[in-house]
């Protein structure tokens, strides 16, 4: 089976947790972007879907689902994302897309959590995928000096094929944090997050996923926490 194959079946089982007549919230990445073309195919079961980067909301929409402002909503029953990396216990390295900051604001208000992600992802220690920081630009530097004091290598990240930094949809930047062996997820988030400058931190340990669904070859593979 190929990684995109495995990412749709882990897409497809998603839909299971969809609570019809709902608001669900959508994550951002190739695993998200499967899981908004199944969605598209039960449409009319759901009331609609809070997005979590301007990309997400452009494919809702395009698949004709009613995209809610976050301001607008209370709660929203279920949150549906990828992960870069996740551990048995549940928590994550998010932000590879550079969406972190409202995916986990889109998160922090859902009652379940349901991350969907290739079995490659899942991980005993994180920190083998470079950890994503969105900063101020303003504070860029003074951020990066902080996060090198942590032991990590922190690098700026560029658009694509440019020298320029590349650009969140909040306006802000990203560091990614390599060479971190996260032993203590819970305590580094909390660090990172007392940065002044940080806008967020792509660790999600503080608030995990409730449940992960991996693909595998042998099938999906459900974890819950
Ligand atoms: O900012 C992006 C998100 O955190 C993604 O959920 C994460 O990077 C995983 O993406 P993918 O499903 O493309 O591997």
């Amino acid at each position: 089976m190929t990684q995109d194959e495995l990412k749709q079946a882990v897409a497809r089982a998603a839909i299971d947790y969809v609570v019809d007549g709902e608001i669900i919230g959508v994550g951002t990445g190739s695993t998200a972007n499967f899981f908004i073309d199944e969605l598209a195919k039960i449409k009319q079961r759901i009331k609609g879907a809070v997005a979590s980067s301007e990309a997400t909301a452009a494919r809702l929409a395009g698949h004709g689902i009613a995209v809610f402002d976050l301001n607008d909503v209370a709660e929203i029953a279920v949150y549906i994302d990828g992960a870069d990396e996740i551990t048995a216990a549940g928590a994550m390295i998010k932000g590879g897309g550079a969406a972190l900051t409202r995916e986990k604001i889109v998160a922090s208000v859902s009652k379940q959590f349901v991350c969907i992600a290739d079995g490659s992802k899942l991980v005993e220690t994180m920190g083998k995928f470079a950890l994503p920081v969105e900063v101020l630009p303003m504070a860029r530097a003074a951020v990066t000096r902080q996060l090198a004091a942590l032991g990590g290598q922190p690098k700026l990240r560029l658009k694509p094929g440019t020298d320029q930094a590349f650009i969140t949809d909040n306006g802000g930047m990203i560091i990614d944090v390599a060479g971190l062996a996260i032993s203590e997820p819970v305590a580094l988030e909390q660090r990172i997050n007392q940065i002044v400058g940080v806008i967020a931190v792509g660790l999600f340990a503080q608030r995990g996923a409730n449940v992960c669904l991996l693909g595998t070859p042998d099938g999906v593979r459900t974890l819950t926490f």
